[in-house]
């Protein structure tokens, strides 16, 4: 099958995980940022995690380095209008892609600049290439919590102009909903949709936790309601997507060995799921790989990659025009 050719929907990918190497390099010299190298071998070796990688903590250590180039809004309207680009090329159709925007303040940019810049890069893509996108704000989870309603305010004039969600990421703890529950009201009263990383290294409570505390209307990787009936009934129940993006699920720990995802038994048991990137330098991957990986490891068919994109096009948080064309793409 010729899996570049397919139209992909990815709606699960980190901005500052999808950082090409050489622009880092590029965007180091311009900015004068000291870089630990200036070959892009090294560069590349040092964004990517490995396979030993013993826990999402440590996957997480990766983000480093190119967040020290994403300080300006030229640095973050470069990478932002790239990585719509490297999709656009591998045929993704609809992108939403997400960020934290508490960690692009080091050089004192202002909320509005962070997210304008990102929004302007993605618009600058799509103008140029058949790529249709909106972004997602994560707040990271051990942060201080001082400031993610000033996120929720800068990011509620983008809605539904280049922004659409919220989202919480980080480092996963049990019980971490219940701290989040006035946060994520206020960015609904706001007009955000809500999608929430959950299950992921945490226990299948949290998926619980993020649908009936939180809202989340998708999930982000979701594994571990494989372990929690009452996690997995209601997911099924409220018709919640998750977000799984298998090769970053492998790194972080959260299944052993792709064999073992559980992917293929969530979708025939009726579980609505969807395939992602996550991270496409820190996982070294692109959708074309994700989809090539869950199709040929669990024998999926060209029906079934086509039952999961319209899962994908149903569970977006696109306008209901760009649904619909992007349904016209489903065989
Ligand atoms: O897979 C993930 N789980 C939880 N948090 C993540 C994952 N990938 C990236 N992040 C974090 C690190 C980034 O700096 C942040 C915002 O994109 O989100
Ligand atoms: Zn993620």
């Amino acid at each position: 099958m010729n899996y570049q050719a397919l139209p992909k929907i990815d709606l699960h990918c980190h901005l500052d995980g999808s950082v090409r190497p050489q622009t880092i390099i590029d965007l180091a010299n311009q900015q004068n940022v000291t870089i630990p190298s200036q070959d892009i071998n090294e560069i590349s070796s040092l964004m990517i995690a490995p396979e030993t990688c013993q826990n999402l903590e440590e996957y997480l250590m990766r983000f480093e380095l190119p967040l020290s180039v994403m300080q300006t809004e030229e640095g973050i309207e470069r990478i932002s209008f790239e990585l719509f680009e490297d999709a656009a090329k591998e045929n993704v159709k609809y992108f939403e892609v997400r960020f934290g925007p508490q960690l692009h303040q080091l050089q004192g940019l202002s909320f509005d600049q962070i997210i304008s810049s990102a929004v302007k890069g993605m618009q600058r893509a799509e103008a140029i290439y058949d790529i249709k996108g909106n972004y997602i704000l994560s707040i990271l989870r051990t942060m201080d919590k001082g400031n993610i309603n000033d996120v929720i305010d800068a990011g509620a004039a983008y809605l539904n102009k280049g922004v659409v969600a919220f989202d919480l990421a980080g480092a996963e703890l049990p019980g971490f909903c219940h701290e989040f529950i006035p946060y994520v009201n206020y960015a609904i009263e706001k007009g955000y949709r809500i999608t929430i990383h959950a299950g992921e290294q945490g226990v299948g409570q949290n998926v619980f936790d993020a649908v009936s505390l939180l809202g989340a209307e998708r999930v982000g990787h979701g594994i571990h309601i494989k372990g929690h009936q009452g996690a997995y009934d209601l997911v099924k129940e409220k018709s919640v997507a998750l977000e799984t993006c298998p090769s970053s699920n492998i790194q972080t720990k959260a299944v052993d060995v792709l064999s073992n995802h559980p992917i293929k038994a969530f979708y025939q048991g009726g579980v609505l799921i969807t395939i992602n990137t996550d991270n496409r330098t820190v996982s070294n991957t692109t959708m074309t790989d994700e989809v090539r990986k869950v199709m040929e490891e669990f024998n999926l068919s060209r029906e079934d990659y086509f039952a999961i994109y319209r899962v994908s096009v149903e569970q977006s948080f696109a306008s209901d025009e760009v649904k619909q064309e992007l349904l016209k793409l489903a065989e």
